[in-house]
C-alpha cells in the first residue's frame, strides 16, 4: 500500500472519528469562587451535529462554564475537552478551533467594521475574508463605521460575523441573540439549524425558552451550578408530564411516587396537588386513582417553560443537591 493511500485512509478515519467523538466533554467540573460555588460538578457530553442549548436562570453558572470551555478560566476541579483539546492546557489551541461570542464581546472599538474583519482574517485562511464580507453585507453593516459608533445590535452582528467567518466546526455563543431585532434573530437561529445539519456543532446559552424550543435539539438545564436535566429535547418533552390530583381532604397525605418516576416539583393548593413528573407512564394514573381519598387525576404533557420552572424552583441544599 502506498504512503498516499495510507494517509488518505488515515485522514478518512480521522474525519469519521471526529464525527463520532463528542465535541465537548466535561467530568465533575467545578468552579469555586470566594463567595460562591458557580459550578458544582458538571458532567456533559455533546455530540457533533447538534444545536445544544444551556438554559439557566441569572447566576446559574452558564457564563462560568463557557469561560472554562473556551480556556478563559481554569476550573477549581474536574476536567473537560473541547474538540479533543484540554482548554486548561491549550487555551489558544481551543480558541483557534472554535468560533466564540461572549455575552459582552470585546471588540477593538477604534477599528472600523471593515478593518476589524481584515485584521481578524490575518489569523485564518483566505476563505475568511469573503465570508466576512458576505455576512457584513447580509447584516447591512456600514463597513466604514468605527465599532465604537455602532449600536448594540450592530456590535452583536460584527461579533457573530467574526466568529462565523472561519467556518468553525464548533460555535460557542453566550446569549447570542440579545440585542438582535426579531427578524435578524429568527434568521440567525435558522442558520444555526442549517449549520448543525452539515455536521457542525452549536453550543448556546440562553434564557429565551421560546428560542431554544425552535432551534435546539439537545438541552441542559443548569440550576445553581448543577445540571438538573439533560437530553434530546423531543425525549424530554415526551417524558415529563404535569400531574394534577384532586383529593377529598386537603390534609390528606399521599404516598410519594416511587421509581422510575421522578418528581421535579410539587405544589399543594387546597384539595389539589400539582406536580411535574419525569419518566411519565400512563400507568401512573391508575396507581394514583387507586389511592384512598383521590377523587380525580388529570395529566398532560408539560411545556418547556413549565419544565424549566420545575427544575429551577427547588432551593439547593448545603451539599449542592
Ligand atoms: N469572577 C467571579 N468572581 C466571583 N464570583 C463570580 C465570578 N464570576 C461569576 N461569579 C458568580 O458565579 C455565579 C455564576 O455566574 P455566571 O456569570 O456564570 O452565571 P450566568 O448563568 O451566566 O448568569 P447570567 O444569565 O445572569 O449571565 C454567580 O453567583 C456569580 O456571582
Amino acid at each position: 500500500m502506498s504512503n498516499e493511500t495510507l494517509s488518505a485512509e488515515s485522514r478518512e478515519s480521522e474525519s469519521v472519528s471526529s464525527l463520532t467523538q463528542p465535541v465537548i466533554t466535561t467530568q465533575a467540573l467545578a468552579m469555586h469562587y470566594r463567595r460562591c460555588d458557580a459550578l458544582r460538578g458538571v458532567d456533559l457530553e455533546i455530540q457533533p451535529g447538534t444545536v445544544f442549548a444551556l438554559l439557566g436562570e441569572n447566576g446559574a453558572g452558564k457564563t462560568t462554564l463557557i469561560r472554562i470551555l473556551t480556556g478563559f478560566q481554569k476550573p477549581s476541579a474536574g476536567s473537560c475537552t473541547v474538540c479533543g483539546i484540554d482548554p486548561t492546557r491549550d487555551p489558544l489551541g481551543v480558541r483557534r478551533q472554535i468560533g466564540y461570542v461572549s455575552d459582552n464581546p470585546a471588540l477593538y472599538d477604534w477599528m472600523t467594521v471593515g478593518q476589524i474583519g481584515g485584521f481578524t482574517a490575518s489569523f485564518y485562511d483566505e476563505s475568511f475574508q469573503p465570508r466576512y464580507d458576505e455576512m457584513v453585507r447580509r447584516y447591512e453593516l456600514p463597513l466604514d463605521q468605527k465599532i465604537r459608533h455602532l449600536s448594540k445590535g450592530q456590535r452583536a452582528k460584527v461579533a457573530l460575523s467574526l466568529a462565523l467567518s472561519h467556518d468553525p466546526s464548533l460555535l460557542i455563543l453566550d446569549e447570542p441573540t440579545s440585542g438582535l431585532d426579531p427578524k435578524v434573530r429568527r434568521n440567525f437561529l435558522e442558520s444555526m439549524i442549517d449549520r448543525a445539519a452539515t455536521g457542525r456543532t452549536v453550543f448556546l446559552s440562553s434564557h429565551q425558552i421560546s428560542e431554544v424550543e425552535r432551534v435546539a435539539d439537545t438541552i441542559a438545564i443548569l440550576h445553581h451550578g448543577k445540571i438538573r436535566l439533560m437530553g434530546p429535547l423531543a425525549e424530554i418533552r415526551d417524558s415529563i408530564h404535569q400531574v394534577v390530583i384532586d383529593v377529598d381532604d386537603p390534609l390528606k397525605a399521599l404516598a410519594p411516587l416511587s421509581e422510575p418516576f421522578v418528581v421535579l416539583s410539587e405544589e399543594t393548593s387546597g384539595r389539589q396537588r400539582q406536580s411535574f413528573v419525569q419518566n411519565f407512564d400512563p400507568q401512573i394514573i391508575q396507581t394514583l386513582q387507586n389511592e384512598p381519598g383521590v377523587t380525580a387525576v388529570r395529566t398532560r404533557v408539560a411545556t418547556l417553560e413549565e419544565i424549566f420552572v420545575a427544575c429551577t424552583s427547588n432551593p439547593v441544599d448545603s451539599n449542592g443537591v
